[in-house]
C-alpha cells in the first residue's frame, strides 16, 4: 500500500483470474475468521488464498500510530481500542473510492496466482459490487456468518457506539440474498454442513 501526501490510499488495480472468490460477512464475532480459516486450511494455501479488507487499513493505522499489526490483526482486545479510530479513517477514504480497500487487499495477499479467494471480512454493499462487477457474478458466491447476540458476547463482543450502530457493522444487515449461511452458535455439525457445500462447490470447478 502506498500513502500519499494528503494521507488517502492508493494502490494498483487488483487483477487476476480468480475461478471462485467467497466472500464472508456477518456481525462481530459471529465467526467469519474461524470458518473462513477453517475452509482455507481444508482448500490448501496451494490452491486458496486468504484476503482480508481489514487488512490494508490495518496496516495503515498500525504504520501511522507505530502500532503492532500482528496484534491489530488478531482476535484479541488490542484491535477493539482502535476499531473506531480506524473506522472513521477508513469511512473517509471508501468515500472517495468504495474500492480502494478491496483492491489493496487483493494487492497485498498476493491472490493472483491462486484460484480460489476467500474474502473473511466484507462489510459494504459496494464490496460486494467491486468484486462483482471485477470477476464476474459467475465466480463471486456470497455466505452470510449467523451467531446469537449471547454466543458473540461469550466470544467477546460487546455492542460499542459508533461501531455497531453505523454502516461499517450494518450496512449488509437488510441483504437477504447470499449463496449460503451458516448458523454458528456452536453446534459444529452446521458448521461441518456448510463446509461440506462449499467445497464440493469449489471441487466441482476445479
Ligand atoms: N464454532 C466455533 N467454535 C469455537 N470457537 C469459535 C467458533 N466460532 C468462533 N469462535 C471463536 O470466537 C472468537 C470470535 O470469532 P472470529 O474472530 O472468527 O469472529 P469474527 O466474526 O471474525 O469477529 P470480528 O468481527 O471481530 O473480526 C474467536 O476466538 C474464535 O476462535
Amino acid at each position: 500500500m502506498s500513502v500519499n501526501k494528503k494521507s488517502s490510499v492508493t494502490g494498483g488495480r487488483g487483477s487476476g483470474n480468480p475461478k471462485r472468490v467467497i466472500l464472508f460477512s456477518g456481525k462481530r464475532k459471529c465467526g467469519k475468521d474461524y470458518i473462513s480459516d477453517l475452509l482455507l486450511d481444508r482448500i490448501g494455501s496451494n490452491r486458496a488464498c486468504m484476503i482480508k479488507i481489514s487488512s490494508p487499513i490495518k496496516a495503515h493505522w498500525a504504520h501511522q500510530n507505530g502500532l503492532d499489526l500482528q496484534e491489530l490483526m488478531s482476535a484479541n482486545e488490542y484491535k477493539e481500542k482502535f476499531r473506531q479510530d480506524m473506522i472513521v479513517w477508513s469511512e473517509s477514504q471508501r468515500a472517495k473510492d468504495p474500492g480502494c480497500f478491496c483492491r489493496l487487499a487483493v494487492d497485498q495477499a498476493k491472490a493472483q496466482d491462486k484460484p480460489i479467494w476467500i474474502v473473511s471480512d466484507i462489510r459494504r454493499k459496494t464490496d460486494i459490487k467491486w468484486f462483482t462487477d471485477e470477476f464476474g457474478g459467475n465466480v463471486v458466491r456470497t455466505i452470510r456468518v449467523f451467531a446469537d447476540e449471547n454466543v458473540r458476547q461469550e466470544r467477546g463482543y460487546v455492542f460499542t457506539k459508533g461501531v455497531d450502530d453505523i454502516a461499517s457493522e450494518c450496512d449488509l444487515d437488510d441483504v437477504e440474498e447470499w449463496n449460503w449461511r451458516v448458523m454458528n452458535n456452536g453446534d459444529e455439525s452446521e458448521v461441518e454442513k456448510c463446509l461440506t457445500t462449499m467445497i464440493d462447490d469449489i471441487e466441482s470447478i476445479l
